[in-house]
């Protein structure tokens, strides 16, 4: 009997090759600390941390051909179009022997989101869903220091702007699939990953990750 999940598995087993991947979204609004705790959750539970806006930067850096119009878009806290990111985003499952993978800002859009579960056949296991006030995520991009373009107040604004249009309907997406995994993400770092480890750690014992 071939459920509708199955079938999509096997679609993903052809774009990938043989690869068959375990994927959770992790996602929530910029300075929420979705990279922070996917650090914790990669040394504990053997994911990998594919992070999309980390991907982007470092495609600027290499020089391609894209680099200017990706630091565009980030500079204006615009999404950059799926295709690019998408082939960054598989261009790294497909390089890494891993076959677990916390994918980090991304899907942000409906077009990231239907594009990729199009062209991979991925279906998340689940949406780690970080939840945090425009108050708070504010504070800690101002303090981020990690010499971005895009973590000045002009820019913050504008990405929260696209949080709440374009990625907050991604979420309710997965909702209403009972996919989300939310997480109040507004308290200390550790006590945040003491949430997370509940999560992942039933994970673990039901064999799925
Ligand atoms: N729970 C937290 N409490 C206070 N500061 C945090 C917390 N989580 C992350 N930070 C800090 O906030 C900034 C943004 O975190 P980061 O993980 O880069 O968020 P994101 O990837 O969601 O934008 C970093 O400087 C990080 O050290
Ligand atoms: N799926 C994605 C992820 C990031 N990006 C771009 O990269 C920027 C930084 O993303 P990020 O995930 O590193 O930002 P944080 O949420 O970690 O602060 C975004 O504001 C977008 O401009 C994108 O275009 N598409
Ligand atoms: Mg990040």
């Amino acid at each position: 009997m071939g459920s509708a999940t199955e079938a999509t598995k096997d679609i993903s087993e052809n774009l990938l090759g043989d690869k068959k991947v375990t994927v959770v979204f992790v996602l929530g609004g910029p300075g929420s600390g979705k990279g922070t705790q996917c650090a914790n959750i990669v040394e504990h539970y053997g994911f990998t941390h594919l992070s999309a806006g980390d991907l982007l930067r470092a495609e600027i850096k290499s020089g391609s051909e894209n680099g200017t119009m990706i630091q565009n878009m980030i500079k204006e806290g615009k999404i950059v179009p799926s295709e690019v990111t998408i082939k960054l985003l598989q261009t790294a499952i497909l390089e890494n022997g891993n076959d677990k993978f916390l994918i980090d800002g991304f899907p942000r859009n409906e077009e990231n989101r239907a594009a990729f579960e199009r062209v991979t056949g991925i279906v998340p296991e689940f949406v780690l869903f970080f939840d945090c006030s425009e108050e708070e995520m504010e504070r800690r991009l101002l303090g981020r220091n990690q010499g971005r373009v895009d973590d000045n107040i002009e820019t913050i604004k504008k990405r929260f702007k696209v949080f709440v249009e374009s990625s907050l309907p991604v979420v309710e997406h997965y909702e209403s699939l009972g996919k989300v995994k939310r997480i109040d993400a507004a308290k200390p770092i550790p006590e945040v990953f003491e949430d997370i480890k509940v999560i992942f750690s039933s994970l673990a014992s039901k064999g799925t990750a």
